[in-house]
C-alpha cells in the first residue's frame, strides 16, 4: 500500500493548490487538514484563535493530521503544522514529505492577491512581507527537517506537480513508479 505524501510550507506557497492536482495526478485522495479542522468544528480558523488562542489552533491542527493521515493520501498541511515536533516525526515516519520552498516576496505577493483572512488571521500582526519574512526566519529549519524533498514552488503549479511525481518516482519508500 503507498504512503501519503505530505506537503509543507509556509502560507501561500501553494500545498492546496498543488496537492489537489498531485492527488488527481496520483489517483490519491485528497485532505487539507485546515479544510477538515474547519469542517469537524463549524468554525473558521480567525474563529478558532479567537476563541483558543494559536495554542488551541495548534493542538487540534495536530487532531487533523492524525485524522486524515491514510494510504494513498496526498495531505496539504497547514502553514504551521511543523512547528509541533510531534507532527514532523509523524509526517516523517508515516509518508513522502515534500517541502513546497518559495521566498518571502513570492509569498507576500500570492497572499495580498488572495489573502482569505478568515483562513489566515496574521500571525505577527505586521504587514505581509514583514511577516513572511519572520515567519520563514523562525520556520525553514523546521520545514528542512521534516521534508524528505525540496521542490521549488516558484514556478507554475503544473511544474511544482510534475516535480513533485518526479522525485516520489525516485524514492523506494513511496512505492509510486511514473511508468507503471
Ligand atoms: N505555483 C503557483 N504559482 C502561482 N500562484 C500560485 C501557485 N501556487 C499557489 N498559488 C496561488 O497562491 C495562493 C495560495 O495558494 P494555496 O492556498 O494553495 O497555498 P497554501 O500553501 O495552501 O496556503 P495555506 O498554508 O494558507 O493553506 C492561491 O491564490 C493560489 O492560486
Ligand atoms: O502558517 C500558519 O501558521 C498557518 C497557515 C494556515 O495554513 C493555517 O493553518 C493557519 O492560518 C496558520
Ligand atoms: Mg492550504
Amino acid at each position: 500500500m503507498s504512503s501519503p505524501v505530505f506537503l509543507i510550507g509556509a502560507r501561500g506557497c501553494g500545498k492546496t493548490t498543488v496537492g489537489a492536482a498531485l492527488a488527481l495526478a496520483l489517483n490519491y485522495e485528497f485532505c487539507d487538514t485546515d479544510h477538515h479542522l474547519q469542517q469537524v468544528t463549524g468554525k473558521t480558523v480567525a474563529d478558532i484563535v479567537a476563541a483558543e488562542g494559536w495554542e488551541g489552533f495548534r493542538q487540534r491542527e495536530t487532531e487533523s493530521l492524525m485524522a486524515v493521515s491514510a494510504p494513498q493520501t496526498v495531505i496539504a498541511t497547514g502553514g504551521g503544522m511543523v512547528l509541533a515536533e510531534i507532527n514532523r516525526r509523524f509526517m516523517r515516519e508515516q509518508g513522502q514529505v515534500i517541502w513546497l520552498q518559495a521566498n518571502a516576496a513570492v509569498l507576500a505577493a500570492r497572499l495580498s492577491a488572495y489573502p482569505q483572512s478568515a483562513q489566515r488571521p496574521t500571525l505577527t500582526g505586521r504587514p505581509i512581507t514583514e511577516e513572511m519574512s519572520e515567519v520563514l526566519k523562525q520556520r525553514e529549519v523546521l520545514y528542512r527537517d521534516a521534508a524528505h524533498h525540496v521542490i521549488d514552488a516558484m514556478q507554475a503549479p503544473e511544474r511544482v506537480a510534475a516535480q513533485i511525481l518526479a522525485a516520489l518516482a525516485r524514492s523506494d519508500r513511496s512505492g509510486i513508479s511514473l511508468t507503471g
